[in-house]
């Protein structure tokens, strides 16, 4: 469905001196997305991802690379690419003043399918999306998850076979933001549609999508699925708190025993990773008693994929978003 290669965008630098240098938005990146497949394209502010979004969906040129989206040529078929992709942008695409059903309906026709077709289409993705008895509406009397559900609504009512959405749960309470996931997710299930989202969100890439690609710099740093990214993190993190910040060198030592990684000390805290925790941990613990260290706490955390980003980037993806 999405077939990119050493896609890139570089932008020239508008203001003086050091502003004035190129910006090299997305570096040459290659993506591969097949039909019915969720992906999640994540990554810091910055990072490419609207820049990427924009090539795919012909909005912007690429400065170098080839893509084809649902078949098309992103540069030479750029009608036929829009025809068939729904794209729901960061801001959103409803007029505030405008009804919710009309909107949706000139939307329609505005891709070529009849008044008839689209508010049968219409109503049909209203009551999909939870969004019944909303159809004469203003948005801007509708609740933000609401409006969301509006803008995806109108990126469908074509029928694309394939959906972009930018940032799709940005702003949203997190009730709102587990609602539109399982509306996602539908999409699939009753259309078959393939959906490619950008987002900031660890927990939400990891709840909704099939695979995960994340980008960094304009270069894309990882794709897997959420578990085989978290499996690339060797071992749970252990972090032992202790009482007296004198006995924080004797734990350090006998945490280095399991730990499969170095062991980080801080005042009373020591940590490292240690592969098999559960395990190791009532051992360690028969150690720390038997050198006198008392413990104010110990906690056990599975690897997340924030720890991947920080493993492939060394920085943290939530410090960013
Ligand atoms: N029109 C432009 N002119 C100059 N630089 C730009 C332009 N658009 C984007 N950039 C720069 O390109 C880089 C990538 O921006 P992009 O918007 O693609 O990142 P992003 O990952 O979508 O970030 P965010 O999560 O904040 O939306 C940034 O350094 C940005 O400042």
């Amino acid at each position: 469905m999405i077939h990119a290669r050493g896609l890139a965008r570089t932008f020239a630098g508008r203001g003086r001196g050091k502003e004035k240098e190129e910006v090299k938005a997305v570096a040459g990146v290659d993506i591969d997305v097949e039909k019915g497949e969720i992906v999640g394209f994540l990554g810091p502010n910055g990072a490419g991802k609207t820049t990427t979004l924009r090539m795919l969906t012909t909005l912007l040129k690429p400065t170098a690379g080839t893509a084809t989206v649902a078949g098309f040529d992103v540069a030479t078929q750029s009608q036929e690419v829009r025809r068939s992709i729904g794209y729901v942008s960061q801001s959103g695409s409803t007029s505030p003043e405008a009804r919710a059903g009309e909107e949706i309906m000139d939307h329609g026709m505005l891709y070529g399918i009849s008044q008839k077709q689209a508010e049968a289409r219409g109503r049909e993705l209203f009551e999909q999306l939870d969004l019944d008895g909303l159809w004469t509406r203003e948005p801007r009397a509708m609740s933000g998850g609401q409006r969301r559900r509006l803008d995806i609504a109108m990126g469908l009512v074509h029928d694309p076979t394939l959906v972009f959405l930018d940032e799709p749960t940005t702003g949203l309470d997190p009730q709102a933001r587990a609602n539109l996931w399982t509306h996602i997710s539908d999409l699939r299930v009753r259309l078959g549609s393939t959906v490619f989202l950008t987002t900031h969100y660890l927990d939400e890439a990891d709840a909704l999508c099939d695979r995960i690609l994340v980008i960094d710099h304009g270069s894309i740093v990882a794709s897997d699925t959420p578990d085989a990214l978290k499996r690339q993190i060797s071992g749970d993190l252990v972090e032992l708190v202790v009482t007296d910040a004198a006995q924080a060198g004797a734990a350090a030592e006998l945490l280095a025993r399991i730990a499969d990684t170095g062991v980080d000390t801080d005042t009373t805290s020591v940590s490292a990773r240690v592969r098999g925790a559960g395990h190791e941990i009532p051992g360690l613990i028969r150690a720390l008693d038997a050198a006198s260290i008392e413990l104010e706490s110990i906690e056990v955390r599975r690897p997340t994929l924030d720890d991947v980003f920080l493993t492939l980037t060394g920085r943290s993806l939530r410090e960013d978003a």
